[in-house]
């Protein structure tokens, strides 16, 4: 089911003020910025070895992103794995009784399809399923 982690979301209040330690002080290759609408933020990526650093900057008050800073400041927010056929990670997910934020895939960074399970049901770490848009 899971090929790969694709990406470890990291929260942070601004992504100009966060980017330079990973592209400059850590020397990792940024791969550039994207603005999602539907999930109220804007992300960076940055590309190291066959996983990425996605850093997410909240751009409405009622981002989740938002309401986690506010909460914990910056840091780690979730850890995205990607799987083929996000589809049938989902369906399996529920037959095994987790609870799902998103019961169908929404739209993620680079036409990624995702989806995320609850904290609830997975031990406290919030989990992203993404099936790659590419
Ligand atoms: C651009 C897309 C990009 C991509 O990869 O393509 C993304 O990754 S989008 C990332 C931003 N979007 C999301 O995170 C959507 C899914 N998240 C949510 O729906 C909410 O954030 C949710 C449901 C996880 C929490 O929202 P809620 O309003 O319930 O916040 P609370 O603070 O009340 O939290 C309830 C409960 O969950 C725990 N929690 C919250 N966030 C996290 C987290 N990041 N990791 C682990 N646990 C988390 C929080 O501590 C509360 O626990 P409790 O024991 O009840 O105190
Ligand atoms: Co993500």
């Amino acid at each position: 089911m899971l090929s790969k982690i694709n990406h470890i979301g990291i929260a942070v209040t601004s992504l100009d003020a966060a980017v330079p330690f990973y592209r400059d002080n850590l020397g990792m290759a940024f791969t550039g910025t994207e603005e999602v609408a539907e999930q109220k933020v804007r992300v960076a990526f940055f590309q190291i070895g066959e996983t990425k650093i996605e850093l997410l900057e909240p751009t409405a008050e009622d981002s989740p992103i938002a309401k986690f800073l506010e909460k914990n400041g910056n840091g780690i927010h979730h850890i995205a794995y990607e799987v083929d056929d996000i589809e049938a990670a989902i369906a399996k997910l529920v037959a095994d009784g987790a609870r799902m934020i998103d019961s169908s895939p929404r739209n993620g960074a680079h036409g990624a399809r995702i989806a995320f399970v609850h904290p609830k049901s997975s031990g406290g770490v919030l989990t992203e399923l993404c099936q790659s848009g590419h």
